[in-house]
């Protein structure tokens, strides 16, 4: 296994964020994430790619704790991973996620979904949870949707609004689980444009799963092959794509970029 860490200029000296040792899951008998390790510096940029069913989502519930693992160690901005429910919430403040089908609530607002959290858990003044749920909407470029219903945008709308609402609880981390995969063609670049800039402009932390290759060219650090439960390759994305080391790569490239 290639295990070239990213050699990019603003990760030098940057300080780890996440730190997996050995993690292991199971569904019943079935082995679904096999002795992952995998260490995250602070702004990196990770692309995980790989066949349908290799865990790629499982693992990155399992970082902000949506899914429970059995074995191992992990360890978000200096808080462990462990059955304790304080530890459980203080990740998922750290911790934002954006799925693939959005999950907003259809009844509220574009405006009530963003200032929920920061109101509800955080605890904030509605007047300022308003307002930072406005600068957020101006960063995904779509303020004037604010009252509206997320049945009123189109997916690539309800997208960025997903990707607002947890930029609004101020995460250091953003996992990103698919969020292109349910779009039509046409609105899968304004949702990417959205996550280039949150990588660089804002410096943001972030393990994106999609098979979007042009953005993990353009924006990761660093492209992790996950195949059968097992992180098989890791690279730049430059080593990565034109010299994958492992067989298995090779065909899953062959395979995407034929499409
Ligand atoms: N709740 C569950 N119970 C049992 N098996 C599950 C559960 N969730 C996922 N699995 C299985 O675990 C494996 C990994 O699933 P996972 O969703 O992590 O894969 P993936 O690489 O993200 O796939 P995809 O690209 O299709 O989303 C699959 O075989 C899946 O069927």
């Amino acid at each position: 296994m290639s295990n070239e860490q990213a050699k990019n200029p603003h990760l030098d000296g940057a300080e780890d964020i996440i730190i997996i040792d050995q993690l292991n899951k199971w569904y019943g008998d079935f082995h679904v994430l096999k002795n992952i390790d995998l260490t995250v510096k602070k702004s990196e940029r990770i692309v995980i790619c790989g066949p349908s069913g290799s865990g790629k989502s499982t693992l990155i519930r399992c970082i902000n704790r949506l899914e429970e693992f059995q074995r191992g160690s992990l360890i978000v901005d200096g808080v462990e991973m462990i059955d304790d429910i304080k530890n459980i919430e203080a990740i998922r403040r750290e911790v934002g996620m954006v799925f693939q089908h959005f999950n907003l609530f259809p009844h509220l607002t574009i405006l009530e979904n963003l200032t929920l959290g920061p109101i509800w858990v955080q605890k904030k003044p509605k007047a300022e949870a308003e307002a930072t749920a406005m600068k957020y909407l101006e960063r995904v470029k779509i303020p004037e949707q604010a009252l509206k219903f997320p049945g009123q945008l189109s997916g690539g709308q309800q997208q960025r609004v997903a990707i607002a609402r947890s930029l609004c609880m101020s995460p250091k981390v953003m996992l990103f689980d698919e969020p292109t995969s349910a779009l039509d063609p046409e609105m899968i670049k304004e949702v990417l444009d959205v996550m280039v800039e949150l990588a660089e402009e804002e410096g943001m932390t972030m393990l994106c799963v999609t098979h979007e290759m042009g953005f993990a060219k353009k924006v990761a650090d660093r492209v992790i092959f996950m195949d059968a439960g097992e992180i098989v390759e890791q690279n730049t994305p430059h080593e990565f794509f034109d010299n994958p080391q492992v067989d298995r790569t090779q065909k899953f490239l062959e395979q995407i970029l034929d499409h």
